[in-house]
């Protein structure tokens, strides 16, 4: 998928209150379980992902992302909150320099040392990612949190192509990776609510589905993640890629619906 464009400037001097379309839909947030809403309209997701369009893993100087082809519906969301079929378009995290803290969300305060967005674009609506990303029901990001503890087998053929990508800008090819793997046992209880991208374009055009069990990766997984770089190979000073996450967000009056009680 062509989400190069997205990240158009990796300096995150862009954290501070840049001026987004309107401005009341900005993500992360923090989720505040008490104050969430149970909607029994909300639906069991439906993630239905073929390895064979996983194509390559680069660092964009921000994150690391796993790219899927996006030309078919092979690789697809629905259900949970969506209207729409969405094509998955690539999967990334955000960590931190230590395990005390690396999430973008946090639920009533509590931060997890890193968080998984699987990236998903409206295919019924849109033709490319890159309209979608423009609209307001254009992009459904699932979101996963991850905390330290055992050894994430189906991780681990990631943890092992970062080396090949430390440095800004380089990409390996990268096959046949289901991103199911990632996602934890139960998907039936989630938060949904309406945002936005956590990086540029920042765009208002998420509906974040952000899942209520996290999951686990070891402290040598996660020390992997760590050993990325923000710089790319040319540049004199290295800055090891952490604390790669957007501050919350106000909630501007949002709701967020829970499919749980
Ligand atoms: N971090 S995120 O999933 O909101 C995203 C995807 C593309 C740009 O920002
Ligand atoms: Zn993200």
């Amino acid at each position: 998928c062509s989400s190069k464009f997205v990240l158009s400037h990796v300096h995150p001097m862009w954290q501070g209150p840049l001026a987004v379309p309107g401005g009341d839909r900005q993500s992360p947030i923090d989720i505040v379980v008490r104050k969430s809403v149970f909607d029994s309209q909300l639906r069991p997701l439906v993630t239905d992902y073929d390895p064979e369009t996983c194509q390559q893993i680069w660092n964009n100087g921000y994150s690391f992302l796993v790219e899927y082809d996006d030309t078919t519906d092979k690789s697809t969301l629905k259900g949970g909150p969506l209207q729409d079929k969405f094509r998955l378009c690539q999967f990334h995290f955000h960590w931190g320099e230590s395990n005390a803290w690396g999430s973008e969300h946090t639920v009533d305060k509590r931060l997890f040392p890193a968080e998984l967005h699987l990236v998903h674009w409206n295919s019924e609506k849109y033709s490319l990612f890159e309209e979608a990303v423009m609209e307001d029901n254009g992009l459904a990001v699932i979101g996963v949190f991850l905390k330290v503890g055992k050894r994430n087998e189906g991780l681990q053929k990631l943890v092992d192509a970062l080396p090949a990508i430390r440095h800004k800008d380089s990409v390996i090819e990268f096959t046949k990776f289901d991103p199911a793997c990632l996602l934890p046992v139960n998907t039936d209880d989630y938060w949904t609510y309406h945002g936005s991208l956590t990086t540029p374009p920042l765009t208002e055009s998420v509906t974040w589905i952000v899942m209520k069990q996290h999951i686990e990766v070891s402290h040598d997984q996660l020390a992997v993640f760590r050993s990325l770089l923000f710089t790319s190979a040319e540049e004199e000073v290295q800055k090891s890629m952490v604390n790669n996450f957007r501050v919350q967000q106000p909630l501007r009056g949002r709701t967020v619906r829970s499919s749980f009680t």
